[in-house]
């Protein structure tokens, strides 16, 4: 039998609020066994970037990333939001190691092509260096990957966070019953935005067609599902959606996404 790990990723709008991140990552680092962390930053990008006079532009929940964009999210996500999350971390006995995919080349990507839109320096992932990442698990460390991957030709890569936890999720799945848990500030996917009681508790194949086709499912939420089902088709174990309180073993509100 494979041995158990959790995968989470957390979501902008709880890592804005200081009060919300110090509660998650006090969850978190009660997690039984093995645990990885990823983290995304996108809203603190876009407020640092107007402050700088770097406009942001997101097309399907994606950043539009030119060269300045790549500089300052390299230095946002890989450098202020990681450090930060590690050492409050470490300051929960969690022995946490801060990595973007570069970091002893755990996640290598290339460029995403050119459709309808340029997305700039934003990578596609190829393949996720599991056996390092396994190696850093058993030495007891927890890795909390940022949103930044590499091409191995030293080019790096802004890369949605969610298709960083659900490929790491993936990855990791060759050695592990992988769960992958997308943790926000909202309490799961919600049937209307507006109302936080109206959780949809399963959505399969079939009830997500509906959802996108009633427009239900929209901006951040759309690479989300799209990872969630890309996860759950390449063998990760289970996947939901839902708020902090989604990570208590006793709770039973959150979404749970099925094929
Ligand atoms: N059906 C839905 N249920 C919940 N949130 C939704 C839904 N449709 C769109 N959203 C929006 O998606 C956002 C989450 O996406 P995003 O901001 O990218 O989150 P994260 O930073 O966690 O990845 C929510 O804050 C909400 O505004
Ligand atoms: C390519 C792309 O869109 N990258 C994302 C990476 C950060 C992210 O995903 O942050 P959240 O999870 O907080 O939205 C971005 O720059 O916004």
């Amino acid at each position: 039998m494979k041995p158990k790990l959790s995968i989470v990723k957390i979501g902008g709008n709880v890592i804005e609020n200081k009060t919300e991140l110090s509660k998650f990552l006090a969850v978190f680092s009660k997690i039984e066994g093995q645990k990885v962390l990823v983290h995304g930053g996108g809203k603190l990008a876009t407020e640092l970037g107007k402050k700088l006079g770097i406009e942001s532009q997101l097309v399907g929940g994606r950043r539009i990333t030119d060269a300045q964009s790549l500089d300052l999210i390299t230095m946002v996500y890989g450098g202020l939001v990681n450090k930060k999350i590690v050492a409050e971390l470490q300051a929960n006995n969690c022995n946490a190691i801060g990595l973007s995919g570069a970091d002893a080349n755990t996640i290598q990507a290339h460029k995403r092509p050119v459709k309808d839109v340029d997305f700039g320096y934003v990578g596609d992932v190829d393949s996720v260096n599991a056996i390092t990442i396994s190696r850093l698990l058993e030495a007891n460390l927890t890795p909390v990957f940022c949103a930044i991957t590499h091409d191995q030709n030293g080019q790096l890569f802004n890369t949605n966070a969610d298709t960083i936890a659900s490929e790491i999720a993936i990855g990791m799945s060759e050695f592990y019953e992988t769960t992958l848990n997308y943790c926000f500030e909202k309490k799961g996917v919600l049937k209307d935005v507006n109302d936080e009681d109206s959780v949809i508790k399963h959505i399969n194949t079939t009830s997500y067609k509906t959802l996108l086709t009633q427009k239900v499912i929209a901006d951040g939420m759309l690479p989300k599902l799209e990872n969630c089902f890309n996860a759950l088709n390449r063998n990760v174990h289970q996947v939901c959606i839902g708020n902090i309180s989604m990570l208590a073993p006793e709770s039973n509100l959150f979404t749970t996404i099925t094929l």
